[in-house]
C-alpha cells in the first residue's frame, strides 16, 4: 500500500499488440485515489484499449499496479477480484431480465452493497421489476454502474457512460457519477469535455496509442491551444464549476509527454 496522495493505479509502457497491429505503445497513466480521474483523447487514440488491457481483456505488456499490486500478468477475473469494477462501453445490461436480476447477476460479494446502491440509485429501488430493456438510456447507464458499487471495489472504470445520451440525461448521469466517485474512485473515459470539467480534477490525454499528457483538468482545458492540439476542441464553451468536493487534489502542473 502506497501513500494516501499516491496514485491508486500506475500504468506504466503499456503496449497493446493485437493480429501485429500496434495499438497501444507507450501509455502512462495515474489513477488519483480519490475522486474523478478522465482518459481523453480523439476517436480511435487507444483508450477503450487502455482500460481493456487493464482489466486484461487483451494481451498487453508493460506495468500496471493496483495501490503497488502488479496486475500486469493477472488475467481478467483476477483482476476484477482485486477491485476493479468495470462498466463497458456498451453497458452490457441484460435487456430481457428485471433490474433486479440484473443486479443480482453482478454480485460477487458475500454481502452485496445493496443499501448503497440504494442510496446512490433510489430509482432503481423503484424500479428493481422492470424490465431492463423498458429503461431509458440514462436508466440503463445507471444499472451498469450500480453493479460495480455491488461489490466491495477499490476502483471503478466507466467506459463512456454518456455516450448517445440526452443533455439532460447526461446531466443525471454525471450527478450519479459524482455521488459514486465520492464513495469509490472512478476512471472516467469521455468526450464530453464539459462532463469531464465538472467532474475530474485531473486526466491523462491519448494520441496514436500513446500519453501525450498528463495533470490538472482545469489547466489542461483552460489552454485553448493546447486543448485544441490534444483533443481536436476548442474548451471555452462553459465557464468551469470547479471540481467536485470528492475530487482528488490536483497537481499544479500539466506534464506533456513528447515522443
Ligand atoms: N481488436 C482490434 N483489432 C484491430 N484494431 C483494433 C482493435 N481494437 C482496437 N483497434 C484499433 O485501435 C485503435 C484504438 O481503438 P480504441 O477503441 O482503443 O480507441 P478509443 O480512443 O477508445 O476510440 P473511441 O473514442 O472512438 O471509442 C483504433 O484505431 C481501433 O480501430
Amino acid at each position: 500500500m502506497g501513500a494516501p496522495h499516491d496514485p491508486l493505479l500506475t500504468v506504466r509502457g503499456l503496449r497493446v499488440v493485437i493480429d501485429g497491429l500496434h495499438i497501444l505503445h507507450g501509455v502512462d497513466l495515474d489513477v488519483a485515489p480519490s475522486g474523478v480521474t478522465a482518459l481523453l483523447g480523439r476517436n480511435g487514440a487507444g483508450k477503450t484499449t487502455t482500460v481493456k488491457a487493464v482489466l486484461g481483456l487483451v494481451p498487453r505488456t508493460g506495468g500496471i499496479r493496483l495501490a503497488g499490486e502488479d496486475l500486469t500478468r493477472l488475467p481478467t477475473h483476477l483482476v476484477v477480484r482485486r477491485g476493479i469494477g468495470y462498466v463497458p462501453e456498451d453497458r452490457g445490461v441484460f435487456g430481457g431480465l428485471t433490474v433486479a436480476e440484473n443486479l443480482r447477476l453482478a454480485e460477487r460479494d458475500a454481502e452485496p452493497a445493496y443499501p448503497l446502491v440504494h442510496e446512490i440509485f433510489p430509482e432503481l429501488k423503484r424500479r428493481e421489476r422492470q424490465v431492463a430493456g423498458t429503461l431509458s438510456g440514462g436508466q440503463q447507464q445507471m444499472v451498469a454502474i450500480a453493479r460495480t458499487l455491488l461489490n466491495a471495489n477499490r476502483l471503478i472504470i466507466a467506459d463512456e457512460p454518456t455516450k448517445g445520451l440526452a443533455p439532460r440525461i447526461v446531466t443525471e448521469v454525471a450527478d450519479a457519477l459524482e455521488r459514486v466517485a465520492s464513495r469509490v474512485p472512478v476512471l472516467l473515459v469521455e468526450q464530453n469535455l464539459a462532463l469531464v470539467r465538472r467532474t475530474a480534477a485531473t486526466c491523462a490525454v491519448l494520441a496514436d496509442g500513446h500519453t501525450v499528457h498528463q495533470g490538472a483538468t482545469a489547466e489542461l482545458l483552460a489552454d485553448e491551444e493546447a486543448a485544441r492540439r490534444l483533443l481536436g476542441v476548442g474548451s471555452s464553451r462553459r465557464p468551469s464549476p470547479g471540481p467536485s468536493p470528492g475530487a482528488a487534489p490536483a497537481p499544479p502542473t500539466g506534464t506533456e509527454v513528447n515522443r
